[in-house]
């Protein structure tokens, strides 16, 4: 015979078990848009209120991209099944590191979570986003055998991210389902064409192209104030640093290769919720998304007042 204490503590136990498994559901983001819409931070910012996983799928081509460029794979014709075996078989890491202070002054109140992208080990997170890989990385996702290579990764990356968010879930958290963010170009469209939010984050051309030129800014001052016995303190020169208009006229250049392929291309998913963050501030178009999935996870929003 169970005493009265054992099977109140078995009832809250099976209770317990039992919300666990109903909070189990998988809530995806997807998060797509032209270059420097602000996909990435929105994403990543998102997958910290919200305490889900992130997954920047642009940085695995830019992973293909620079295994082409070290293997001097440049034509899509040849070197295409050895570039997508090569990538198949390398292991790419996308590391989230939760940030409580702001490291990015012009996005004010939120902060944004660094994201460390490993190729094989090796951290490759600025080596990815040089001109040389965002001249040719369009080029290289536009190949069907990279797209379904990356494919793979992609899905792969969110499951194992999904599955942290769920098992890291703290106790006062249980009333939110495990989920994952993932930005990119056709997320919402070929990737996870079931996500239960979709965004197209859009903003001007100029806005899009002055705010990477002040990104590109900021890592150099950052390069620049690293001490001298850094090894990786040299400063690039500053013919490397390319003005608003040359990356208005990369970014174009790139959006257009995206929109116009044959595999998987930029698109809006009919069912997708459209932002354009062109006169928004960071924190507006962070809470809108955040609302709106709280809305759908069936909780109640918490910033419908910015
Ligand atoms: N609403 C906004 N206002 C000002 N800057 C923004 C806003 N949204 C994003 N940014 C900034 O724009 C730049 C590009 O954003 P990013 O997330 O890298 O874009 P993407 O991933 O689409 O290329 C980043 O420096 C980011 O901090
Ligand atoms: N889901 C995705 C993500 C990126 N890409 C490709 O990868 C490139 C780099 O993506 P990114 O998200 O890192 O680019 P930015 O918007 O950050 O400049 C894009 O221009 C696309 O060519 C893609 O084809 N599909």
């Amino acid at each position: 015979m169970l005493s009265i204490h054992t099977r109140i503590a078995r009832r809250q136990l099976l209770r317990h078990t039992t919300h666990r498994l109903l909070s189990r559901r998988d809530f995806t983001i997807a998060i797509d848009g032209p270059a420097a819409s602000g996909k990435s931070s929105t994403a990543r910012a998102v997958a910290q209120e919200l305490g889900f996983g992130y997954i920047d799928s642009g940085s695995i081509y830019r992973c293909a991209t620079l295994l082409a460029l070290r293997q001097n794979i440049t034509d899509m014709g040849e070197g295409s099944a050895s570039l997508a075996d090569l990538i198949s078989h390398a292991k790419v890491d996308i590391k989230v590191r939760p940030s409580t202070s702001h490291q990015t002054p012009s996005l004010g109140r939120l902060a944004v979570p660094e994201v460390q992208v490993l190729l094989d080990g090796e951290d490759v997170s600025r080596e990815i986003r040089t001109p040389e890989v965002n001249r040719l990385v369009a080029k290289i996702a536009s190949d069907s055998g990279i797209r379904q290579a990356v494919l793979h990764i992609q899905r792969k990356l969110a499951a194992d991210a999904e599955s942290r968010s769920t098992t890291s879930r703290s106790a006062d958290a249980n009333d939110m389902p495990g989920g994952v963010v993932m930005d990119g170009r056709d997320i919402g469209t070929t990737i996870f064409p079931g996500a239960e939010l979709k965004i197209y984050l859009d903003a001007s051309a100029m806005a899009r192209a002055i705010r990477r030129w002040d990104e590109m800014n900021q890592m150099k001052d950052v390069t620049a104030q690293k001490p001298a016995h850094d090894p990786k303190a040299s400063v690039a020169p500053a013919a490397v640093y390319p003005s608003v208009e040359e990356i208005a006229r990369e970014l174009e250049t790139r959006d257009y290769a995206d929109i116009n392929r044959e595999n998987s291309p930029l698109r809006i998913a009919p069912d997708a919720v459209v932002i354009d963050n062109t006169n928004l501030t960071f924190a507006q178009q962070v809470y809108t998304i955040t609302d709106l999935a709280r809305e759908r996870m069936g909780l109640e929003p918490k910033h419908s007042d910015c």
